[in-house]
């Protein structure tokens, strides 16, 4: 069982903290690495795959320290974010170049069943500058999964791809995942980790924000006040029935709309058409403001 650990762990660039103070345990089956852009998560991923060492802290594989250890290294395959492969390279001679500087006994052997992982035996012996971007993901998939490697770490692996490369590569991961690796996938994007992570780490602006299985990461984000603007056949009273209520934090009238800020997003969910009706009131439109991600993760890093 492969389980990396982050303890108290920075990294540091001169004067940019990249990752500040992280504790984390990421275990076998999928984690999802979830924050916005420069959150230092490649960071951390750099760290995780000895690319970069710790500023500050540790980080280490079953107890092991990771930088400058080769035996991890061995037992760790990354697929970076960046797009630079070698582009004259045909896919089978980067993935066996991959696995001779592993020194593998049979190059030849591994790579054809990492190739095969990946479905691109048909596409092998193209260069890899002709491939789609789908398909330069997948044999750098093929590369990180030449020595079989117990821990996969990913980053930023569904950019730029189509709903079927998606999909494609969802099922692989899946199905990694369920053989007992360790797999770890960093996105921006809450839907794509909704989708595959049993289990989610969030960081933002370096810092750990949350932790936990991908419902209780939902419950943070649900749980925290919402705006929203509503339209109705008669907003004064709307207001008045609205404002009785405990979940309601504060009520404006807004031109010819209401703005309510509500704490509890579930119970005001059910709250709202029930007062409407009771009010004899007729609602219009309920539209949520300031939704976006971002204001999300600043909420979760804020508490
Ligand atoms: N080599 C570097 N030198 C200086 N600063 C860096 C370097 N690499 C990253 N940073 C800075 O560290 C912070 C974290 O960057 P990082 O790339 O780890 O975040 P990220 O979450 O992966 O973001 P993105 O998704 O945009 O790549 C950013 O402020 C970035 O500008």
């Amino acid at each position: 069982m492969a389980t990396l650990d982050v303890t108290a762990c920075s990294r540091w660039y001169g004067n940019v903290v990249a990752v500040n103070d992280v504790t984390m345990t990421i275990g076998p089956g999928i984690t999802g690495l979830l924050g916005p852009n420069g959150a230092g998560k490649s960071t951390l991923i750099g760290m995780l795959a000895g690319f970069l060492p710790p500023s500050a802290g540790a980080v280490t594989l079953d107890g092991a320290a990771i930088w400058k250890n080769q035996d991890v290294y061995r037992a760790v395959g990354l697929v970076p974010e960046r797009e630079a492969t070698f582009d004259y390279l045909t896919g089978k001679q980067f993935v066996v170049a991959n696995a001779e500087l592993h020194g593998l006994p049979d190059p030849g052997a591994a790579a054809a069943r990492a190739i095969g992982t990946v479905a691109m035996a048909d596409a092998q012996g193209r260069k890899i500058g002709e491939y789609s971007k789908g398909m330069k993901q997948r044999i750098k998939m093929a590369a990180a999964l030449v020595h079989d490697p117990a821990v996969l770490l990913l980053d930023e692996p569904f950019n730029g791809m189509d709903p079927r490369q998606r999909l494609h590569l969802i099922a692989l991961l899946r199905s990694m995942g369920a053989a007992g690796r360790t797999v770890l996938f960093s996105s921006h994007i809450l839907e794509e980790v909704e989708q595959l992570a049993n289990h989610v780490e969030v960081l933002v602006a370096g810092r750990h924000a949350a932790s936990g299985d991908y419902r209780e990461i939902r419950r943070l984000m649900t749980d925290r006040p919402h705006q929203y603007t509503i339209t109705s056949g008669d907003n004064r009273a709307l207001a008045a029935a609205l404002v009785a209520d405990r979940s309601t934090a504060a009520v404006s009238l807004d031109g010819d709309s209401l703005r309510v800020e509500a704490t509890e997003f579930l119970h005001f969910a059910q709250l709202l058409p029930r007062v409407a009706r009771d009010a004899g009131v007729r609602l219009y439109e309920v539209t949520p403001v300031d939704e976006s991600l971002e204001s999300v993760f600043s909420y979760l890093v804020q508490n």
